[in-house]
């Protein structure tokens, strides 16, 4: 089961945290970018090769000390298909590693929709016959907000292929109550939807207790990461929002079980922009994201008992 996988990663590293690699051009080091603009020019094929040269070192440096990146769909999308194809090439690079990959694409449509998806980010793509991997990710970031038959296909490639999926549940957004806090009987939404996600992992369990269904819950709400560790207790978090956006490690600390698993933490622009806060010369860019990765990972497992498999 995929997330078998990635607390073996976590226990292997002693490390519960994931780098997000969403990378801006303006991110990236002026030196990367001036060699890929004087080879094609001002164009989405430099911006797109540049991207990759920073992914990979950054892979390189921190593979060994860190259990998994999340690349964001998002900021290779927009460099268009020249940005498609670094986000393949960065997900293949990084499990040649032994990364565990997921894709953070937050997908949601109808049943029919979610098969493509399905296929695309965790499955196989079928041609004429012939099964190929599109994507390739380990897990994929979804909105569960169209309810169960947006997420019955993702299930079935998760069975197929040991993949998993994320669902949002409580968003690190300013905004996320607006309509996750609001209350259904006397549940909230997010609760809610903690619930279904719970229901829909029986499916794909895995052996150290938590199923291949996770949940997203912003490291910015520590009581309401407490309260759905509490009430979800097979169900592993993804928690964004160290770092930039204002969470903290005594926070996340609480999307953590007695075993300091159940929960990986997320940075992105901390890890990634590094070496602008540290000020150092930018060619050392990989080396200050690997500092960051360390400080970060020491922070987070000083409020940590431990992370050991369960006994
Ligand atoms: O699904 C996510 O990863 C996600 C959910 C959420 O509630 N909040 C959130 O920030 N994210 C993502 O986590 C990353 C946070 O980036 P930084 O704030 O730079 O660390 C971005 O890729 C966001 O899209």
């Amino acid at each position: 089961m995929s997330m078998d996988r990635l607390i073996e990663n976590i226990v292997k590293t002693q490390n519960p945290s994931v780098v997000g690699l969403d990378p801006k051009l303006e991110y990236v080091p002026e030196f990367i970018k001036e060699k890929k603009f004087k080879k094609y020019d001002r164009t989405l094929k430099a911006a797109a090769k540049a991207i990759l040269e920073f992914n990979k070192c950054i892979i390189d440096e921190i593979h060994d000390i860190c259990p998994a990146i999340k690349p964001q769909a998002a900021y290779y999308e927009m460099y268009g298909y020249e940005g498609v194809k670094t986000l393949y090439k960065t997900i293949q690079y990084a499990k040649e590693k032994g990364m565990f990959v997921m894709t953070d694409g937050k997908r949601n449509d109808i049943g029919a929709t979610m098969e493509a998806y399905a296929a695309a980010h965790l499955g196989l793509t079928d041609v004429g016959g012939e099964k190929i991997e599109a994507f390739g990710a380990d897990a994929l970031t979804v909105n569960g907000y169209l309810g169960s038959d947006g997420i019955n296909p993702l299930l079935e490639q998760c069975k197929l292929y040991d993949k998993g999926i994320f669902v949002l549940v409580k968003t690190s957004n300013k905004s996320s109550g607006e309509l996750q806090d609001l209350k259904i009987g006397d549940k909230t939404v997010y609760a809610t939807m903690g619930d279904m996600c719970e229901k829909w992992g029986t499916e794909v369990m895995g052996k150290y207790g938590y199923s291949g269904v996770g949940a997203v819950v912003g490291a910015t709400y520590p009581e309401q990461l407490a309260e759905m560790r509490a009430a979800l207790p097979h169900t592993f978090f993804l928690v964004p929002g160290y770092g930039a956006q204002g969470g903290g490690a005594e926070g996340v600390s609480k999307g953590f079980d007695k075993n300091g698993l159940g929960a990986i933490v997320n940075s992105s622009r901390g890890v990634m922009c590094a070496y602008k806060k540290e000020e150092c010369d930018e060619h050392d860019f990989a080396k200050a994201a690997r500092r960051e990765v360390i400080r970060m990972k020491e922070d987070i497992i000083s409020y940590l008992p431990r992370i050991a498999f369960p006994e």
